[in-house]
C-alpha cells in the first residue's frame, strides 16, 4: 500500500479508522504541485454579478480569495455587477438594454453604473474579504490612472452600433495595483474608467479583467459566471467546451450568443497577449475557485494558446 491509498478492512470495506484521514491527506497533497506553480504568481479573478447569488456563496468566494492570498498567490479581484445595475436602474425607472452583450449607457445610466459598482458591489466584496483580516482595498479604473478608456461601439448583426458611454480599456497603469499586492493587500477593482478628457465610461468587467491581467503579466485569468462554462451549441445542448485554443476560439467567437461574447473575447485577448491560461468556471458552485486552482480536475472552459 502506498502512503495515500485508502486502507481497507480485511473484508474489503473502507470503514478502516484511518480511511477518512487518508482521503483528506490526499486532497491536501494533490494541491502541492499547484501551490508550487502559483506561489508568487499573479492570478486575476473576475467575479461576475450573476455568480453573486446569495450570501453563503459570496462568503465562500471571499474565503477562497483569502485562501489564495495566504498561499502566496498575488491575487486581484475584478468584479462585475450587471444584474445589480439592472435592478437599480429599474428601481429608478431608467430604461436599460443590452446590445451585443454590452449595456447601452446614457449619461443618466452612467451615474447609476458608477454608484452600484463602486458604491455597492465593490464595497460589499471589500467587506466580505476584510472579515478575514485587513486585506482588501477597493479601487476603480479612475484611481491612480489605473484604466484609460476609449468610447467603443457594439457589433450587432455585423453592424457597428452606438451604445453611449461604453468604453474599451486602451491604457492600463497597474502600478497602484502592484503596490497594493506588494504590501500584502488584495485589490478589488470596479470597472469604471475615464477617457482622455476624464469622462467616466462603463467598461464590461470581463474586458477590464482581461486588460488588467495582461498589464500585470498574470499567470492566469479566472472568470466566475453563472454557467458551467462555454456551451458548444447553446442553448440547444449542454455540452461544455472543456479546452479550446485561441485559433479555434477566434473562429467560434462570431457564432456565439451575446452573453458569452465579451467573456470569451476577454479570454481570447488575454491569452493572445501572454496570459498562459484563461478559464471560465461556474461561480454558483461553492469553492469552484479553489477547486479550479488547486485540484487536478479541470473545471469549466479553459482557453490555451494555439
Ligand atoms: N455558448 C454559451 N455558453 C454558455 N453561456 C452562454 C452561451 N451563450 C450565451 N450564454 C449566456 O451568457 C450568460 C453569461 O454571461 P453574463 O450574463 O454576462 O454573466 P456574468 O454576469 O457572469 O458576466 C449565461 O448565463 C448564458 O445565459
Ligand atoms: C458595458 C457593460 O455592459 N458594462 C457592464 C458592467 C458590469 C459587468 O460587466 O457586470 P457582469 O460581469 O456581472 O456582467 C454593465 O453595465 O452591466
Amino acid at each position: 500500500m502506498t502512503a495515500l491509498e485508502v486502507p481497507t478492512d480485511p473484508d474489503g470495506s473502507t470503514n478502516h479508522p484511518h480511511a477518512t484521514a487518508v482521503e483528506k491527506a490526499a486532497v491536501l497533497t494533490e494541491a502541492l504541485p499547484w501551490l508550487e506553480q502559483f506561489h508568487g504568481k499573479t492570478i486575476v479573478v473576475k467575479y461576475g454579478g450573476n455568480a453573486m447569488v446569495d450570501d453563503e456563496l459570496k462568503q465562500a468566494f471571499a474565503s477562497d480569495i483569502v485562501f489564495l492570498r495566504h498561499c502566496g498567490v498575488r491575487v486581484v479581484v475584478v468584479h462585475g455587477g450587471g444584474p445589480q445595475i439592472s435592478d437599480m436602474l429599474a428601481r429608478l425607472g431608467i430604461d436599460s438594454e443590452f446590445r451585443g452583450g454590452l449595456r447601452v449607457t446614457t449619461p443618466e445610466a452612467m451615474d447609476v453604473v458608477g454608484m452600484v459598482l463602486v458604491g455597492k458591489v465593490g464595497r460589499e466584496l471589500v467587506g466580505l474579504l476584510n472579515a478575514h483580516g485587513p486585506f482588501a482595498v477597493g479601487m476603480s479604473g479612475e484611481d491612480a490612472g489605473l484604466f484609460t478608456a476609449e468610447r467603443r461601439t457594439a457589433t450587432v448583426d455585423g453592424e457597428s452600433v452606438d451604445i453611449g458611454l461604453v468604453g474599451d480599456v486602451v491604457d492600463v497603469r497597474p502600478e497602484a495595483v502592484v503596490d497594493l499586492i506588494d504590501a500584502g493587500r488584495i485589490p478589488v477593482v470596479s470597472t469604471i474608467a475615464p477617457d482622455e478628457d476624464g469622462q467616466a465610461h462603463n467598461v464590461n468587467a470581463d474586458t477590464a479583467a482581461s486588460a488588467l491581467a495582461v498589464a500585470l503579466g498574470a499567470e492566469k485569468l479566472v472568470v466566475l459566471t453563472d454557467v458551467a462554462g462555454l456551451y458548444r451549441n447553446w442553448p440547444e445542448s449542454d455540452e461544455i467546451v472543456t479546452q479550446i485554443d485561441t485559433a479555434e476560439l477566434a473562429e467560434l467567437l462570431p457564432t456565439l450568443a451575446a452573453g458569452m461574447v465579451p467573456k470569451m473575447e476577454a479570454c481570447l485577448r488575454a491569452v493572445q497577449s501572454g496570459v498562459s491560461r484563461a478559464t471560465v468556471i461556474d461561480g454558483r458552485v461553492p469553492h469552484s475557485l479553489l477547486l479550479e486552482i488547486f485540484t487536478d480536475e479541470g473545471n469549466g472552459t479553459q482557453v490555451i494558446p494555439s
